[in-house]
């Protein structure tokens, strides 16, 4: 089994993993072939993380004979799909029927089906991502990344910042967002100087910042991460993407992230502990977002997360209700995050003094703010009318 594995890129993650850890033949692509972005499933490079080989053979065991015949290059994305399926992900990582119509190159042609036309928004971004990743990491493969490390500035303490911060304020550590747009509210903010905003950020009390990386949806982008960390702002960054492979993490690493987003809504189980598990390696801190009562299930079943946060908004629906997070830290949930000692952060729709005083009797240690501190022409002043006080001092 090991040799085996061995063919395969340290970055696929073990989701994908337990699709190719049920393998009892070598698959039959042609590793020299050029694919098609699409259908490029990462063979060839004879990396293994010495971490993840214990976790593939645990997979590798739990996977039946049965789905050893599911070989055919399409179909990895398929039990991946079906094994986040059985963990109640309702986002496919890949469309089932094959790349939709949007990225089919010259010479094909496909007729839109339910098979490859995304469901909801987050579906469409993690089809978008995936084939934006695979591109990313044909032009920068692990081994040049990992070399690039060594030039990364060092991480900064982004959960010690909003614990600080908390116990400073008496009220909870702000993690403010440089973000230009959003699928759901279009352009915030016109005029966007990103490092502009993260030093008013900074000046109104901010404890941390979450940067959007992603470009097509959020107009975000990675040299902004990396402008901000180059511009003296002391603030540890969040790189606020959609992460679905390892390599994004490094990459973040490289442009000065301290901190990362895994969303469970579009991670399996068993991705988040390994990623977290390079979050730690890295000396990152891993932000687990959740939006309902199965997702924090899930990340509390997870041993060594410290930060989950709850987002009110349905990144499928887009639909926002504050109380969401009052809803899931209720009774056990509640008792169980206290018990691990994990910080909550109240992500998304605040906007006045009465919605940080909401969540913060729920139980947060933390908001995450985007919208409502970016709008404002002087984001500086913005955070004090959400706070109801100047924070900064
Ligand atoms: O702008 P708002 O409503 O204050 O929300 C900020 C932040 O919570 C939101 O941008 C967000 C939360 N989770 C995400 C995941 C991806 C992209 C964006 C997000």
């Amino acid at each position: 089994m090991e040799a085996k594995m061995s063919m395969r890129a340290a970055t696929n993650t073990p989701a994908q993993m337990v699709s190719m850890a049920s393998f009892n033949v070598r698959p039959k692509f042609n590793v020299f072939k050029p694919t098609p972005v699409w259908k490029s499933i990462t063979f060839g490079a004879p990396l293994v993380i010495q971490a993840q080989k214990s976790e593939i053979k645990e997979v590798a065991a739990e996977v039946s004979e049965k789905d050893a015949l599911k070989v055919k290059e399409w179909e990895v994305g398929m039990l991946q799909d079906e094994v986040a399926a059985s963990q109640g992900i309702r986002i496919r990582r890949r469309p089932p029927t094959g790349p939709p119509l949007h990225y089919v190159g010259p010479f094909e042609f496909r007729i839109q089906n339910e098979g490859n036309t995304p469901r909801n928004i987050l579906e469409e971004i993690v089809w978008h991502k995936d084939v934006e990743v695979a591109q990313m990491k044909e032009k920068m493969p692990l081994p040049s990344l990992k070399r690039a490390l060594d030039n990364a500035p060092p991480v900064r303490d982004f959960l010690g910042a909003l614990k600080a911060a908390n116990a400073r304020t008496g009220l909870p550590g702000l993690i403010a967002e440089v973000k230009k747009a959003s699928p759901s509210r279009g352009v915030l903010r016109e005029n966007f100087d990103p490092v502009e905003i993260a030093k008013a950020y900074e000046k109104g009390g901010a404890a941390c910042l979450s940067v959007l990386t992603d470009q097509k949806y959020f107009q975000g982008g990675f040299e902004n991460l990396e402008k901000i960390r180059n511009s003296g702002v002391q603030c540890p960054l969040l790189c606020k993407e959609f992460v679905i492979d390892a390599w994004q993490i490094y990459y973040a690493r490289t442009k000065g992230a301290d901190a990362i987003l895994l969303v469970a809504a579009i991670l399996p189980d068993l991705d988040i502990r390994y990623m977290t598990k390079i979050c730690k390696l890295l000396g990152l801190t891993a932000l687990v977002e959740v939006h309902d009562e199965k997702e924090m299930d899930r990340v509390l079943g997870i041993e060594g997360i410290e930060l989950i946060g709850i987002n009110n908004r349905n990144l499928e629906t887009f639909e926002v209700d504050i109380s969401n997070t009052r809803n899931l830290l209720q009774g056990e949930r509640w008792q169980k995050i206290q018990e691990k000692g994990i910080i909550v952060v109240g992500e998304s729709g605040l906007f006045t003094p009465s919605d940080i005083a909401y969540v913060q009797e729920a139980g947060v240690k933390a908001v995450l703010v985007g919208e409502s501190i970016v709008k404002q022409s002087d984001p500086t002043k913005g955070i004090t009318e959400l706070f109801g006080k100047d924070i900064s001092c």
